[in-house]
């Protein structure tokens, strides 16, 4: 097994860890290990960035850590309670690659207010909620609209809205660039950048990562391989390269 390349040291690492995945390991049934002995922690209000190549993982990682999938083997602690496969956890936000599979409400108003209800909240907390939500996101004129047919950035953005009506601690972002326009791409990055929750975020938009993470992981064929800030891991071109990623251009201009 190749070693962690351990590029900080943690100064949290006295603190209760928001994440704690501790020799964790994944197999689809009927085939070979997808992670393979993952070992991490990530504390409270830390902005971390999970990049690798496709099919190194990721996903499969998120899904075991909200307690979709059931691990082969090791333990997952979040903010010190072990992960119930099928549990609902509202403190934990999941936003899925694809904000078809979260929108299924006819209004975007009943998709955001369906967590909060959910949780048995009064109207009028659903109702803060939901406003609360849909005016971080930037989206309220879209309440009475059909989810269905929103642009592919109002659906982002109404699908981040959904999770934090629920007002998590944690949200763990799949992906949240992907099929983005130039002018939604920077909305998501300006909300993200301001966002007051433990973040873990899925991504080969590396530029994103390097606007909104403070540290980064690198995953490669279920194992992570690096673990350190955006400079240490991205700017590290034949680490990179090692792993089917190439460093990101504003890295390099910054190196010349
Ligand atoms: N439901 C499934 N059944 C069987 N194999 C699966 C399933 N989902 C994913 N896999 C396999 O597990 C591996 C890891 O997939 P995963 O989606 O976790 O990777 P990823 O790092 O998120 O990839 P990408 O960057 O392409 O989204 C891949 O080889 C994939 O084919």
């Amino acid at each position: 097994m190749r070693p962690q390349q351990q590029l900080v040291s943690n100064p949290d690492s006295a603190r209760e860890p928001a994440i704690a995945v501790s020799d964790l390991s994944f197999s689809y049934p009927d085939r070979p290990a997808v992670l393979q002995g993952v070992n991490l922690n990530i504390y409270p209000e830390e902005r971390v960035g999970l990049i690798g190549p496709n099919g190194a993982g990721k996903t499969t990682l998120f899904l075991s850590i909200c307690g979709i999938l059931t691990p082969t083997s090791g333990d997952i602690g979040l903010f010190g309670n072990p992960v119930v496969v099928g549990e609902f956890r509202p403190e934990i936000g999941f936003v899925f690659q694809n904000p078809n599979d979260q929108l299924l409400l006819p209004s975007v108003w009943e998709d955001v207010a369906f967590g909060p209800q959910n949780m048995g909240m009064s109207e009028d907390e659903v109702n803060d909620r939901v406003q609360d939500a849909l005016s971080l996101t930037g989206v309220e004129m879209l309440a009475e609209r059909v989810p269905h047919n929103l642009s592919g950035g109002e659906k982002c953005l109404v699908a981040i809205a959904g999770v934090l009506a629920m007002r998590p601690q944690l949200v763990l972002y799949d992906e949240p660039s992907a099929n983005l326009d130039m002018r939604y791409r920077r909305r998501v990055i300006n909300f993200l950048q301001t966002a007051q929750q433990t973040i873990l975020i899925s991504s080969h938009d590396l530029e994103l990562i390097i606007e909104v993470c403070d540290r980064v992981l690198l995953l490669d064929e279920g194992r992570i391989i690096a673990d350190g800030t955006p400079q240490q891991v991205m700017a590290n071109e034949s680490l990179m390269n090692a792993h089917g990623l190439e460093m990101p251009h504003s890295l390099r201009l910054h190196h010349q």
